[in-house]
């Protein structure tokens, strides 16, 4: 099995409003998040490739278009946007487009990385 990533990045604000008032994260606050997403496959294409990393281009103007620099409770109109639901989110806007996808993760921070992987 071959497997290939490619790497994109978008600045946005959040606030996890089911938190307990004394959890930090319930506050406005913002990320440089980083969004990796994963393609599999067991053959290559004619090129030697799963599939070419600039197919996926579309992905980073729908980061760029929808996420960078927004308020994400105020984009998706809830206030429950975890990595993990970010994961999830592009895992299915790109799996409706690349069949090949088989994981996204999301970064917050230096140090957590969600994971969505069916
Ligand atoms: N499982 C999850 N836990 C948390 C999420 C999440 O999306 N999934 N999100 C947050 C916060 O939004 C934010 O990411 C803060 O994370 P945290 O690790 O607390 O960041 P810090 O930089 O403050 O961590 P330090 O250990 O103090 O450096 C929280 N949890
Ligand atoms: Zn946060």
């Amino acid at each position: 099995m071959y497997r290939v990533s490619k790497e994109f990045h978008f600045s946005a604000s959040h606030r996890l409003a089911n938190l307990p008032d004394d959890h930090p994260c319930a506050r406005l606050h913002g990320h440089n998040y980083i969004v990796v997403v994963e393609l599999a496959g067991e053959r290559l294409d004619n090129h030697g490739f799963v599939r070419d990393y600039r197919e996926l281009k579309p992905l980073k103007d729908h980061i760029d278009d929808t996420l960078d620099h927004r308020h994400l409770n105020d984009v998706f109109g809830h206030d429950g946007v975890t990595a993990e639901f970010l994961a999830k989110s592009l895992f299915d806007w790109c799996r409706t487009r690349w069949s090949e996808v088989s994981a996204v993760r999301v970064s917050e921070t230096p140090k957590t990385w969600a994971e969505y992987r069916p």
